[in-house]
């Protein structure tokens, strides 16, 4: 392999190539009789093959072996805690509003897989639609294990610690701030130098993709240059590896003889890609009034309803608040969207205490949330002269579906009994007087 097998293209679901080999990628077909290097020509179809022009994603990949010998008898196996939709709504379970502290990082070694839990599960994974939210905390390499979802596609959002993930289609670094989506089906392994934390969003629908900016314009927001694709990059190990598959919520090993990121060469538009969230250009309120926290969309899954996600994935950078006679943070509010929050840096404005990186809010469907006591009353009396909001990094996945609560999340230790108490000193200011009553 060269020594740039770490590098990457710019560009959001554009029609890439890369080969790790002169001339392992055929030029002016897909299908010649014999591929240079002996190597096999594998289509990975991630939308049908009918799909219109603008959604219709698929690539060519040129590998050692093909796929069919990279899965032999699946037998089943077991990661009790990852969880898929549909789950049976518990009555016993609370349906929120719910906030936790970060789970722990584990002492005993634990890899990726074995590291995520599922915290809430939403739509149906039989008919593709909707989601799982997760956190990963893990502290070991995957070496001669390797995973592909067939249930859906991945966002993961670390919190604590770089992951290394070597995909079918080429390696990446990603570092907390920054983001990385695995399409459905892809083979990778994931890396690490120690102790690793973060979410991640398992999407079962149609694939993210960059919302349109309306009146925006051509600009701003998530740019398509700062999405990055890897260059192609492959291992040749002929020693004992496992392939692990998530399969309709069920879980599937299968032993093979080699490793199955054999990949030389790929071109096509079904891509795993990373984007850094400093790279996010916010454009908000600039006279008075807060926007809805839709203008910070990074990526959208669409639901086939105009407008109406599968999933949202949202981010609230550091930014300048300017607005005039405004209450500046939040407002209260109930949304038929269900709302998962996490933190991946500094503080949270609607929630200065109690929301710290590596915890998570959950706000259900139609479930009145907003900022808490104390920052209700400093937003209320603040000189709203302009403020940068520096140190901080929030995101929600927002769906359209509820989100049912599993029992691990539930149940875990870190659940704060008294998040609900937040906003237990919000005071009647109603005294008939135009003014009110703030003393
Ligand atoms: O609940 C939250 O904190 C997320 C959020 C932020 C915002 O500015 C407006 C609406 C909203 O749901
Ligand atoms: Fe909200």
């Amino acid at each position: 392999m060269s020594k740039n097998d770490l590098d990457y293209m710019p560009g959001f679901g554009n029609d890439f190539e890369t080969e790790a080999l002169p001339g392992a990628l055929p030029q002016g077909q897909n299908s010649p009789q014999k591929c240079a290097y002996g190597l096999y020509a594998e289509q990975l179809s991630g939308s049908p093959f009918t799909a219109p022009r603008g959604t219709n994603e698929r690539s060519w990949l040129y590998r050692i072996r093909p796929s069919v010998r990279h899965t032999k008898r699946f037998k089943p196996f077991q990661l009790p805690l990852w969880k898929t939709a549909p789950q049976k709504l518990d009555a016993e379970l609370p349906i929120g509003q719910l906030r936790w502290d970060p789970v722990p990082i584990p002492e005993e070694k634990t890899d990726f897989l074995h590291g995520v839990k599922t915290i809430t599960t939403a739509g149906d994974v039989y008919t593709q639609v909707g989601m799982a939210s997760h956190v990963y905390a893990f502290n070991a390499s995957m070496e001669d294990d390797h995973f592909f979802n067939a249930d859906a596609e991945l966002l993961l959002v670390p919190e604590v610690g770089s992951l290394h993930i070597f995909t079918e289609m080429g390696k990446f670094d990603v570092a907390p701030g920054e983001i990385v989506v695995i399409p459905r089906g892809m083979v990778f392994k994931v890396s690490v130098e120690g102790p690793s934390r973060g979410y991640m969003c398992e999407n079962y629908g149609a694939k993210f993709t960059l919302p349109d900016r309306g009146p925006i314009g051509a600009n701003c927001l998530a740019n398509p240059r700062d999405f990055k694709t890897p260059v192609a990059a492959f291992e040749q190990k002929d020693t004992p590896c496992r392939v692990i598959v998530k399969w309709c919520g069920n879980f599937y090993e299968t032993e093979i003889p080699h490793s199955p990121l054999d990949v030389v060469a790929w071109h096509g538009n079904y891509t795993p890609y990373k984007y850094d969230l400093a790279t996010y250009s916010p454009v908000g309120s600039i006279l008075f009034d807060h926007p809805d926290p839709s203008i910070f969309t990074v990526l959208t899954a669409p639901s086939g309803e105009e407008g109406t996600a599968n999933i949202d994935f949202v981010i609230f950078p550091p930014r300048w608040l300017v607005a005039e006679h405004t209450f500046r943070p939040p407002w209260y509010h109930r949304n038929i969207m269900s709302e998962f929050m996490g933190l991946i840096q500094g503080q949270y404005d609607a929630k200065e205490e109690g929301f710290v990186p590596g915890g998570m809010s959950l706000h259900n469907m139609m479930l009145p949330h907003g900022p808490d006591s104390g920052g209700f009353y400093k937003a209320s009396n603040a000189d709203l002269k302009p403020q940068k909001l520096d140190n901080t990094m929030a995101f929600m996945f927002e769906t359209r579906f509820p989100q049912l609560l599993t029992d691990y999340a539930a149940k875990l230790e870190t659940q704060q009994d008294n998040y609900i108490d937040c906003w237990e000193d919000l005071k009647s200011h109603f005294d008939g007087t135009p003014e009110g009553k703030w003393d």
